[in-house]
């Protein structure tokens, strides 16, 4: 696939004709590594993003026959809402991803109840330390403002969530824009995974992902590109 720099950001852009042909090509790589993973060190960690975005590439991914026993599934990021809202992302891959053969995976979510996001994120960085970590896979989503996982460009303290030396697994965002609280996993856990997909679809994602690109004021996306220590690998479809 075209591997494409734009400034100081190495990426790998991987564009398809269509969503249903994306969906199954990336299903079979993350498939593929995390196959991998279980070869190499008897298990494999999986973290996706919730959104619109995904529903299709869960749907492909979850009908893979690997060994779905071995791996953990985990989220990028989590609005601050149960499992049964419509808003929440861990009812998102329950619905999508842990069907089929994907149904033997473990999953862990991110949100529980709690007094505040501070507590439940505080929790999960204790609850999530005993992963297997790194991640082997990670799967990014973009918003239109170039957020991605819930870094958000008007987050509070947008300065510790893109911390490349974050100790923490799981941060607390407040954000306008966001709609709800949210919990995301730090950009530190998510740029030492194995393999980073960046999954975006139409024409608007497209523009957005590029503008973030140039030179300019920096975008969260591009502070994750910037932090990984390999190429992302885009994957695009009209
Ligand atoms: O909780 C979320 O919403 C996601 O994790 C978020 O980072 C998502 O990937 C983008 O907002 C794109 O969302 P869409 O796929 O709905 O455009």
């Amino acid at each position: 696939m075209a591997r494409e720099q734009l400034s100081d950001t190495t990426f790998s852009w991987n564009g398809f004709t269509d969503r249903p042909e994306l969906a199954a090509a990336l299903a079979g790589l993350v498939a593929g590594r995390l196959t991998r993973a279980i070869a190499e060190r008897g298990t494999g960690l999986l973290a996706v993003s919730g959104g619109t975005t995904p529903a299709k590439f869960f749907a492909a991914l979850s009908q893979i026959p690997i060994a779905w026993d071995k791996i953990t599934v985990t989220l990028v990021d989590e609005r601050f809402v149960p499992a049964s809202s419509p808003r929440s992302n861990a009812g998102l891959v329950a619905a999508n991803l842990l069907q089929n053969a994907a149904a033997a995976a473990r999953f862990v979510p991110l949100y529980h109840e709690a007094t505040s996001i501070e507590t439940a994120a505080a929790s999960d960085d204790a609850a999530l330390q005993l992963l297997p970590w790194p991640l082997d896979v990670v799967v990014l989503g973009m918003g239109g403002d170039g957020h991605t996982a819930s870094f958000f460009p008007d987050a509070d303290d947008l300065a510790t969530l893109l911390d490349p030396s974050s100790p923490r697994i799981v941060l607390p965002v407040h954000a306008a824009s966001a709609g709800e609280p949210r919990l995301t996993l730090s950009l530190a856990r998510i740029v030492a995974a194995g393999f980073i997909a960046l999954h975006i679809e139409g024409q608007e994602k497209r523009s957005a992902f590029e503008n973030a690109m140039r030179p300019g004021p920096p975008r969260p996306i591009r502070a994750v590109l910037e932090a990984a220590p390999r190429a992302v690998e885009v994957f695009w479809a009209p």
